[in-house]
């Protein structure tokens, strides 16, 4: 579904040359895979996230999503890949606070669908997370959980292949988190997406069963494949404590890549 190779990506900053971000030898996920995607910050998981829906375009190497060349497109294409295949959930939700809930996430929907089909879908997904009574409502007469759910619909209701989430539960106390992040996990996999989820909250990326971390150096470490030392679970009991180490070397048997 996703596969980097050689990929390498570099910024300019003015009067300090180049900058390098990434550097990724070899990198696949597989399709329907949810990943937690960990690392200190500046590492470059957000840039990641921005290559792979094609806001970014490397410097050098392919990216492969879904069969498409991303690395081999025009802005133009990259962006159509990404209105079409990618959902993408922020932080800050990033809801227009003038419009309506139901209005928000008929943003996402295809200009030239019908009306009545879009009321249907909207009314649909709001019954799906809760919300089928809060429809009518603008995002600040919401709570922030349940503008992270409108935020969510507005991203899956297309169904992509495809969902980026940045830290989606940053801006959220535990209990939403939690709550915001197991809606995510069950919404992706009842449409077989293929989740990526940049978190800085280790305990929710325990949840996932397939982690990859970029450390320092652009070191990338990625569990894929490996035993679950806490069987079938999915939790890793060795993550939270240990972060002090790289994945790699913590006690799961991690494949370093690069
Ligand atoms: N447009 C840009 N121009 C120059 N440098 C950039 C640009 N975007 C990101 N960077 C730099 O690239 C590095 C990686 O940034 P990125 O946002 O991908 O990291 P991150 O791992 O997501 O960090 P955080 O966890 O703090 O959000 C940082 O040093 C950042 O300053």
């Amino acid at each position: 579904m996703i596969k980097l190779t050689g990929v390498k990506k570099q910024f300019r900053l003015p009067g300090e040359g180049k900058l390098p971000i990434l550097s990724v030898p070899e990198w696949e996920v597989e399709e329907g895979e949810q990943l937690a995607l960990i690392g200190p910050s500046g590492s470059g998981k957000s840039t990641l996230l921005h290559l792979l829906c094609g806001v970014l375009a490397p410097d050098e190497g392919q990216i492969i999503v879904d069969d498409v060349p991303l690395h081999a497109q025009s802005q133009a294409q990259r962006d159509r890949f990404r209105s079409e295949k990618v959902g993408i959930i922020f932080q800050d939700f990033h809801l227009m606070a003038s419009l309506t809930a139901r209005q928000n996430a008929e943003l996402a929907l295809p200009v030239k669908m019908p009306k009545s089909r879009k009321r249907e879908l909207t009314a649909e997904w709001f019954e799906r997370v809760g919300l089928a009574d809060r429809m009518n409502h603008l995002p600040g007469q919401l709570s922030r959980g349940q503008q992270q759910r409108v935020a969510m619909i507005r991203a899956l209701i297309r169904s992509p292949k495809i969902v980026l989430a940045d830290e989606p539960t940053g801006s959220l106390d535990r209990e939403t988190a939690e709550d915001v992040m197991r809606l995510l996990l069950e919404l992706t996999a009842s449409a077989n997406a293929t989740l990526l989820v940049v978190t800085h909250d280790l305990e929710l990326a325990a949840g996932f069963r397939t982690r990859t971390h970029i450390g320092e150096l652009n070191e990338w470490y990625t569990p894929k494949g490996a035993a679950h030392p806490a069987g079938g679970s999915g939790r890793d009991p060795i993550l939270p404590g240990n972060m002090a180490e790289p994945l790699g070397t913590s006690g799961w048997k991690g494949e370093k890549l690069g």
